[in-house]
């Protein structure tokens, strides 16, 4: 996470930690400082060159995205486009990367991680690389809606700053409705910002629970709740339903409710892993290398 500007900064190691510890636990909840990238010298040997993706005292475990591929396959501009709000025409002006970039995603509440790019021209197979490579789901979020009786016809989960959809029912996605839902958060986000949280914009129907209601034709109205400051979901709903809302806004209630006691458990989990990471290290040696625990 990146420095802030005017904080004082931490007098000693342990001072560090905690206040690293509380930036973490505040980025649960709060915006970070938007994405901090570095480059990372792979013959440097400094940390960030280390492609040591297994830190065993790491107080902070991220999960990382690689981004691999062939020289100009556009691995630069995915990242752009998708972090940055850079427009896929101007990615036509990128240059060729020429080391590995790594950046820390931490903008969100929910997206939280690392991106590594690799450029084209790096031998990803040559031996002297150690790296390991996991893929992993991001696993499927949405409890139960229940889409039937609600009369919801699709749901997504967006996380408002990428805009990268969470997790959505199953019923498959076609583009056109995805990009109806950013188009609607984009409008929806830029309103809330021009006129605080809370209040309503002119004429939109933005109300004090951070409700927006688009009518799209006669038989369906997009229907977009604030989740989280940073999640929110978005569904397709068949107007006839829409009368009855109160079941609707019931299951959203049930729903959030979840959500909110699954970052509960995330911020337990984050600040128990902190203690330990500390109590290891306190274990580990003091300056002079003798022991702090003599056994
Ligand atoms: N037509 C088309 N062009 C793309 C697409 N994505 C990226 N490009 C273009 O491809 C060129 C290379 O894109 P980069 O994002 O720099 O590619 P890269 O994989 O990061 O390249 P290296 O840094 O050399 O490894 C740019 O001119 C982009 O505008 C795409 O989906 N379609």
């Amino acid at each position: 996470m990146s420095q802030v500007l005017g904080k004082p900064q931490p007098q000693d190691e342990d001072d560090a930690e905690e206040e690293e510890e509380e930036d973490e636990l505040v980025g649960l909840a709060d915006y970070g400082d938007g994405p901090d990238s570095s480059d990372a010298d792979p013959d440097s040997g400094t940390e960030e060159g280390v492609l040591d993706f297994s830190d065993p005292f790491s107080t902070e475990v991220k999960p990382r995205i690689l981004l691999m591929g062939l020289r100009r396959s556009g691995k630069s501009s995915i990242q752009k486009v998708v972090f940055h709000k850079m427009s896929p025409n101007e990615t036509l002006f990128l240059e060729s990367t020429n080391k590995i970039c790594r950046e820390d995603v931490s903008n969100s509440s929910f997206v939280n991680f690392q991106i590594w790019d690799f450029p084209g021209q790096i031998d990803f197979f040559d031996p002297t690389f150690d790296y390991e490579m996991i893929f992993r789901g991001t696993g499927a979020l949405i409890f139960v809606i229940d889409s039937q009786n609600s009369g919801i016809e699709k749901a997504f989960l967006f996380d408002v700053v990428s805009k990268i959809y969470i997790a959505t029912d199953s019923t498959p996605v076609d583009m056109q409705t995805y990009e109806l839902c950013c188009d609607m958060i984009d409008v929806v986000i830029d309103i809330s910002c021009i006129y605080g949280l809370k209040e309503d914009g002119a004429g939109t129907p933005y109300d004090k629970e951070s409700t927006a209601i688009i009518k799209l034709n006669n038989t369906t109205v997009l229907y977009l709740k604030e989740v989280t400051k940073f999640l929110a979901l978005v569904c397709f709903v068949r107007e006839e339903s829409f009368e009855r809302k109160g079941l609707i806004d019931y299951n959203f209630h049930c729903f959030r409710k979840a959500i909110h006691e699954v970052f509960e458990v995330r911020m337990k989990v984050v600040k128990s892993r902190k203690v330990q990471n500390r109590l290891q290290k306190k274990k580990r040696a003091t300056p002079n290398g003798t022991p702090r625990v003599l056994l």
